[in-house]
């Protein structure tokens, strides 16, 4: 494309009378209004960043559609590129003299170009994927039903005996219920009866269920119902926390500024033993991570590996990070291992909500709650809540939710003591920096509303300036054509 083109006809609008004095509004950025880091939208990328939509729309054969018209501009013709070449496909040199009243045009035209881009797609994109150093090949399909129903029919005309049909059911019902698990240790789950899902017995986390649901945070965590068995494995029965939402999307943010506990450290240090798969998972991330040391035995310790992935995301810095997320599409996205900076994540929410300023709305207001309630709970107080998630769950008719999860190593600290959860953690102080994380987060929503707003509102000023250029439009030929600008 003749970007020189595209340029000189960008220069041409902001001499436009009216377009001089929005200039900075639509093509300028909002200025710094914050003090953290990757707040403000500093650039072009950043904006882009904020409203992924730089990826055209693909149809289901991988082929490029045309963008879907911007509000305001449906009446107005747009040739795309038609500048840039003549019909047998040589350059077009930019018109002079008559073609003045063509740069006019073109100056719409050009003007025109730049917003369709922006307004092509308003969903996740590998823009904002990429941002996230998401990568791809880490991704499922969970609950792409199109795909089996045919299968499912086949099947069923097949269905010979009854324990079949009725293990269909039982799978047909699951795929209803869209269940996923984003994060974790694989085989930990398994689905039971309805509004129910049952997990790996741990003694810990019985124990932690069992005062949970006697304490003020039982509105935050998943309901109770004791102890089963299947074949010769234990598992707690809980609440599906997906149960009943229609296509759930969900987010697993593990909280705190240190995801294992001290006495995991005090025993490495007393009896170290080494990983190859922690070595080998940290060499897929960084192959410079390991040590000369641990090039050579192929291994790391369980605690070296922790802190690494701790210092690599955002654990460290913020006291939280994104373990997984799954769109309503149905893909599961898994590698959030280097997200690490506030903008990350902030492309993340935005991926997650689809920028919908309600749902990150009631996410604020949940987690407000939640830091209120923490702040009077006995049993937080009591323990170090190591490794524990907030699981963010929203449906397609606008629920939305942040339960807290897995307490599979949150232990009760010695009696007599107590936690406050915000201070740093040096070893022996016990201190998990929950509430560190959870500022952090609730600070991170904050930031992805303004930001959706502060994108919103340029838009409209976008728009704005666009009509009063359709208006001034039979003028502003006279004087093209004149040669007056
Ligand atoms: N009560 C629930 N309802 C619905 N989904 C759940 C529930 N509990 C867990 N999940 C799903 O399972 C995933 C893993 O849960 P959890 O963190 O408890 O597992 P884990 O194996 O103990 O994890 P880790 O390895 O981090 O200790 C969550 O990210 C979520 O997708
Ligand atoms: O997310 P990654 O990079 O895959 O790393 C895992 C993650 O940190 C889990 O929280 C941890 O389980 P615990 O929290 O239960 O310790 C697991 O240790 P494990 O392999 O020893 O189970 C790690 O392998």
């Amino acid at each position: 494309m003749d970007t020189s083109f595209v340029n000189s006809d960008l220069d041409a609008l902001r001499n436009h009378p009216k377009s001089a004095e929005s200039d900075s509004k639509v093509y300028g950025f909002p200025s710094a209004k914050g003090d953290h880091v990757g707040q403000n939208l500093e650039n072009r990328n950043d904006l882009q960043k904020v409203q992924p939509n730089l990826k055209p729309e693909s149809d289901s054969s991988g082929q490029s559609v045309s963008p879907p018209v911007a509000k305001g501009l449906e009446n107005l013709s747009v040739v795309e590129d038609a500048q840039s070449q003549t019909d047998h496909g040589e350059p077009r040199s930019r018109p002079t003299g008559q073609g003045e009243t063509q740069g006019a045009d073109s100056v719409l035209r050009g003007f025109l170009r730049k917003k369709l881009h922006r307004s092509s797609d308003r969903s996740v994109s590998s823009s904002s994927a990429s941002s996230l150093n998401y990568s791809s090949q880490e991704s499922d399909e969970v609950f792409s039903e199109e795909e089996d129903k045919p299968d499912k029919k086949k099947i069923l005309r097949k269905t010979k005996s009854w324990k079949t049909f009725f293990t269909m059911v039982h799978w047909s019902f699951k795929r209803q219920n869209s269940w996923v698990q984003l994060a974790g240790h694989e085989g930990n789950f398994r689905p039971s009866e309805s509004g129910q899902i049952l997990k790996k017995f741990s003694e810990v986390e019985n124990a932690c269920l069992v005062k949970l649901m006697e304490d003020v945070l039982k509105p935050f965590v998943p309901n109770y119902y004791g102890v089963t068995t299947w074949g010769e494995v234990k598992y707690i029965k809980m609440e599906d926390l997906l149960s009943g939402l229609e296509a759930p999307v969900i987010m697993d943010c593990k909280m705190g500024v240190r995801t294992y506990l001290e006495d995991e450290l005090i025993k490495a240090q007393q009896k170290p033993s080494l990983r190859t798969d922690m070595y080998e998972k940290m060499l897929k991330v960084d192959p410079s991570a390991p040590t000369e040391q641990e090039h050579a035995q192929r291994a790391v310790t369980k605690p070296r590996y922790m802190q690494w992935r701790e210092t690599m995301s955002s654990t460290a810095t913020l006291g939280f990070r994104i373990e997984g997320v799954t769109t309503d599409s149905g893909k599961v996205m898994k590698d959030f291992k280097k997200t690490k900076t506030k903008q990350q994540i902030i492309d993340a929410f935005v991926m997650f909500t689809k920028s919908k300023q309600q749902l990150l709305s009631s996410y604020l207001a949940r987690l407000l709650d939640l830091e209120n309630i923490l702040k009077t709970s006995t049993f937080f107080k009591t323990h170090e809540v190591i490794g524990s998630s907030l699981l963010f769950v929203h449906d397609q008719k606008g629920k939305a939710n942040v339960w807290m999860i897995d307490f599979g190593k949150t232990v009760p600290i010695p009696s007599g003591r107590t936690l406050c959860h915000d201070l740093p953690w040096v070893e022996g102080n016990r201190e998990d920096g929950y509430l560190i994380g959870l500022g952090n987060l609730i600070q991170t929503v904050r930031d992805t509303l303004r930001q959706i707003q502060e994108v919103a509102e340029l838009e409209e000023t976008d728009m704005e300036t666009v009509s009063s250029i359709k208006q001034e439009m039979p003028a502003f030929e006279r004087r093209a054509a004149a040669n007056e600008c």
